[in-house]
């Protein structure tokens, strides 16, 4: 058994915490996937290298907007793998040769799984090997859900780790589920020519938003998308490349690929947590208290693997709180999750913060809307924007943002402000008036907002 003074699973999230203020410790790191795990592999940042290669793509179509003549010949996807993956590989092998490279750290690669207190043993190329550590972090992350009706179908089907690094475009793909992957990649395959299906179960596509951004959302898709909303998939038929996908209306789509995003899950249940008294919550995921600690002595766990919003800032947040209480356990640092802003990178863009004006009418809360259009404010007419909005809810009794939410160009940027005012808990008033807005910048649909709800 190899004894270290601190071990890492997990190398997303859980590889971001370690750096040179652990150079005094004997530090392992168990690692069964590539370095920087989903957000650098398979997810955000992927994600977005192909979400703007399609905004320039839908950009070059709809240059006639501002008189521009220009014509597309498409999106050259083989050469658009390249630089993508080409470069982020790149990334993920420097990230593991530094780490290897380290005089303070030991790498393992394969499997791990708890056999007992702070014990695991991973499943190397090499053998097993059992491992022991005085601190444990566990960031093993999460996985795609693939409901029965796919898994039990014995056809191929991609997920989010899949689908980005597909060889050729299909012609024609279903996405199952209508949340975040499925917003952001039908956006990529329909700009790269693929004609997309979206099957979502609720009414609206991204029905956790602001019911005023779902529904301008899921309108503005919906002459871009075959969208069957209400609808579940029940069976998959037919043969790989030619598939035939049944709903329960009985209506029947055929299509080369399906992509399933309808969720992730803790990878929580391939880690036998129990032999190490590690507890989990009815959703699978890590129970931990606010210094990020588990219920077993010298385990702490962070990422998509606790309660909370599976977001990679939230991530790396959590890191930062972890490294901290690692090295300062007589001055430990809470994890807040009060203002926690996220970002939708599809085609209009979606940014938000805060409560939702259905969350805030079910709380109870005393409120007051405010809302601006894109083209209610110069930079919007530049942009030829005619759908894009800022909308804040602000509390009634303290003049403070309960929620902001921006559907339209650069929505992520702009939300920021917005974030700042609620984690400083200035007024709207204070936020709209004491400083300075840049005329004619876009962020004028944020300052009137503010000021709408005053
Ligand atoms: C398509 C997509 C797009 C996304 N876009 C965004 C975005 O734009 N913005 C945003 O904030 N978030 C985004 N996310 C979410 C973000 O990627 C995650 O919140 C974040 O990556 C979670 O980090 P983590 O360290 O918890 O997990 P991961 O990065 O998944 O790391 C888990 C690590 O644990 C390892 N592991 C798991 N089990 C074991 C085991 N038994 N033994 C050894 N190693 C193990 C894995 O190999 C991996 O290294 C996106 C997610 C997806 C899927
Ligand atoms: N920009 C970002 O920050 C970003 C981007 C991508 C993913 N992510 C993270 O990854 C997570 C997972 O993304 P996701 O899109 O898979 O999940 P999601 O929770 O965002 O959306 C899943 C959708 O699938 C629907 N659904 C569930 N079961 C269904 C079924 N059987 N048939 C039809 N529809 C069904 C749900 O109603 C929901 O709308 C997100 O929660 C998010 O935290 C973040």
């Amino acid at each position: 058994m190899r004894h270290h003074d601190l071990l890492v699973l997990g190398v997303g999230s859980g590889n971001v915490l370690i750096d040179d203020r652990f150079s005094h410790l004997d530090v392992a790191v168990v690692a069964e996937g590539p370095f920087g795990g989903t957000c650098l592999n398979a997810g955000c940042i992927p994600s977005k290298m192909l979400a703007v290669t399609a905004e320039v793509a839908d950009g070059v179509r709809e240059a006639g907007r501002h008189n521009v003549r220009a014509t597309s010949d498409g999106i050259d996807w083989p050469a658009v793998q390249e630089r993508v993956f080409g470069r982020l590989d790149a990334v993920a092998r420097d990230g593991e040769d530094d780490r290897r490279a380290s005089d303070f750290v030991t790498v393992y690669r394969g499997h791990a799984r708890f056999t007992g207190e702070r014990e695991l043993l991973v499943e190397t190329d090499d053998g097993p090997e059992t491992l022991h550590a005085d601190r444990i972090v566990v960031a093993a992350g999460g996985r795609p859900v693939v409901p029965p009706p796919v898994a039990d179908s014995g056809l191929p089907y991609e997920t989010s780790d899949t689908v980005m690094r597909l060889d050729e475009v299909p012609e024609r793909m279903v996405v199952l589920g209508g949340g975040y992957i499925a917003a952001e990649l039908a956006h990529v395959f329909h700009a790269a020519g693929t004609s997309v299906t979206v099957v979502e179960k609720k009414e609206t596509l991204l029905a956790e938003q602001d019911e005023s951004v779902a529904s301008a959302f899921t309108d503005a898709v919906r002459d871009q998308y075959d969208l069957r909303l209400g609808r579940e998939l029940v069976r998959v038929e037919g043969s790989p490349g030619q598939l035939r996908i049944t709903l329960d209306d009985d209506s029947v789509i055929e299509a080369d690929a399906l992509l399933v995003a309808v969720g992730r899950k803790p990878n929580s249940d391939t880690l036998d947590l129990d032999k190490a008294g590690i507890t989990c919550d009815d959703n699978g995921m890590i129970e931990v208290d606010a210094q990020l600690r588990t219920g077993a002595t010298g385990v702490w766990a962070l990422g998509d693997i606790v309660p909370g919003p599976p977001l990679k800032h939230v991530a790396n947040r959590e890191a930062e709180v972890v490294a901290h209480n690692l090295l300062h356990p007589d001055a430990p640092r809470t994890m807040s999750y009060d203002v926690v802003p996220a970002a939708v990178f599809t085609r209009p863009q979606i940014a938000q913060v805060g409560l939702t004006e259905q969350e805030a009418r079910e709380q109870g809360k005393e409120f007051v809307v405010g809302t601006r259009a894109y083209e209610d404010v110069a930079y919007g007419w530049s942009l030829e924007e005619t759908r894009g909005f800022c909308k804040v809810l602000v509390d009634r009794g303290t003049g403070r943002l309960l929620g902001a939410h921006v559907l339209g160009p650069q929505a992520a940027t702009l939300v920021q402000p917005l974030v700042l005012a609620m984690t400083f808990g200035l007024t709207a008033r204070d936020v709209a008036e004491r400083p300075l807005w840049i005329h004619p910048a876009l962020t004028e649909v944020v300052e009137n907002a503010l000021r709408d709800a005053m």
